[in-house]
């Protein structure tokens, strides 16, 4: 899909969309817990609709409600097919695998687009250790299991993902029959670790840390419980909308938790420093007009999924803004460093790439051109809102990719006042 984006300047409000981080691991607490959980404000994202996939294959019942909710009947992990596809969503591979292994069948475990390029060696190490047998493509997909998935004390890497960790203790809350730690080394992205603790509790399943190095689990007399949960708004999707704001408009996004664990509430960090008009009310945040951006500094290693909407904003501060962790962007939808640096240097913005340091020279004009989202949600909508203020219209080839975590993103824009043509 192609979709040509106009200069535009931003009004109006808008409510920012379910997080898939927060909308996928609930689908798991739902199906590890025995009965019915309700979800409100369900995501409606491809990695949220793979989830629902999945937790179906694996045993679950999800039945739609009028009023936009879903409800998930569960007897716990019971499948129903010998293969589950994850669609494109690391998260869903890597939390659902373990949680997969927790039956005793033979389970393929598949995926589509970049999940197959990304790696998953992780399992090929962790699993044996685990009494669960495992064959993979050298660390790709697919990945070939079975269980049951006997939990026990165990050290692992979180350098790569904390994906990894977000699945051995979703899958650990399920079945440990005694006390188990599980020691982390180097975790990174700590705040979806966060996340996850979140969820888990939500559902009755406690978890404590000692300092994100060592994990413990207790067996419990229920381990998780059925629950009403509802999906957080999300500041990954909304980092994009706020950016939009500071550079093109006076607008208000609404639908934030701003004492969410979420890690890319962070985004509110740069707004600050880049010294936008920003006004924080209980359930609004208020963002533009656009004044005179500054340059800022900024350390993504925890939070990422920043870096595409922070290097739209970068584009538009005068000077150079310096956003630190990406070595963590290796192994995204795409390789987002170099991506970010290609396509937007297709827009004149000067990107360089400095061990794990990204420098961006912000300030002159962007200009009108096609770029490509390489396949990649969070590159089609960077360029979508750095182009909001470029000279002339610019055109996103491969513009679907937003389906994956954000599909009403255009349709967002344009109620904002964007002139969007699709
Ligand atoms: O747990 C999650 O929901 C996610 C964790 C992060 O991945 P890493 O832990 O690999 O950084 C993030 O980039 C991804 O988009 C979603
Ligand atoms: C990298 C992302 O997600 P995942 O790892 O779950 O595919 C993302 O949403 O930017």
């Amino acid at each position: 899909m192609i979709v040509k984006i106009k200069p535009s300047v931003l009004t109006g409000s808008v409510i920012a969309p379910a997080s898939k981080s927060s909308m996928q691991r609930a689908c798991a607490a739902a199906l590890l817990s025995e009965g019915a959980s309700e979800i409100i404000n369900p995501g409606k994202s491809n990695d949220d609709l793979a989830a629902l996939d999945v937790i179906q294959k694996l045993g679950a019942r999800v039945v739609e409600n009028e009023d936009g909710s879903i409800t998930i009947h569960s007897l716990g992990v019971d499948p129903i097919e010998e293969e589950i596809n994850c669609g494109e969503s690391g998260l869903g591979i890597r939390m659902f695998t373990p949680i997969a292994a927790l039956s005793n069948g033979h389970i393929t475990i598949n995926g589509t687009g970049s999940l197959s390029t990304r790696p998953m060696h992780f399992f090929d190490e962790i699993f044996p250790k685990l009494n669960i047998k495992i064959h993979s493509r050298e660390g790709k997909l697919p990945l070939q299991i079975q269980g049951p998935l006997v939990p026990s004390d165990i050290e692992v890497d979180g350098s790569l993902s904390s994906q990894f960790l977000t699945g051995l203790l979703m899958a650990y809350g399920a079945s440990v029959t005694k006390p188990v730690s599980i020691k982390v080394n180097n975790l990174k992205s700590k705040p979806y670790i966060d996340l996850t603790l979140k969820v888990m509790e939500s559902f009755g399943r406690k978890v404590t840390h000692t300092n994100y190095e060592v994990f413990h689990l207790e067996p419990q007399g229920k381990n998780y419980e059925p629950q009403v949960y509802t999906v957080e708004g999300d500041w990954s999707g909304a980092a994009f909308l706020l950016v939009a704001g500071a550079i093109s408009g006076k607008i208000t996004v609404k639908g934030l938790d701003l004492l969410s664990t979420q890690a890319d509430r962070e985004v509110m960090r740069a707004l600050k420093d880049c010294e936008c008009d920003l006004t924080v009310g209980p359930n609004a945040i208020n963002i533009g007009p656009p004044t005179d951006l500054k340059a800022f500094d900024f350390d993504a290693t925890d939070c990422p999924d920043l870096f595409p909407p922070l290097v739209a904003l970068a584009a538009y501060c005068g000077g150079t803004s310096t956003i630190k962790g990406v070595s963590r962007l290796a192994h995204k939808e795409s390789n987002r460093g170099l991506t970010l640096q290609e396509e937007f240097g297709k827009m004149g913005t000067k990107i360089t790439l400095q061990d794990d340091l990204m420098l961006i020279e912000g300030g002159s004009e962007l200009f009108g051109t096609t770029v490509h989202s390489r396949h990649d949600h969070r590159i089609a909508m960077a360029c979508a809102v750095a182009a909001l203020q470029a000279d002339d219209e610019v055109t996103i080839e491969d513009a679907e990719a937003i389906n994956k975590s954000y599909p009403d993103f255009y349709r967002h824009l344009q109620k904002l006042g964007a002139t969007v043509n699709f």
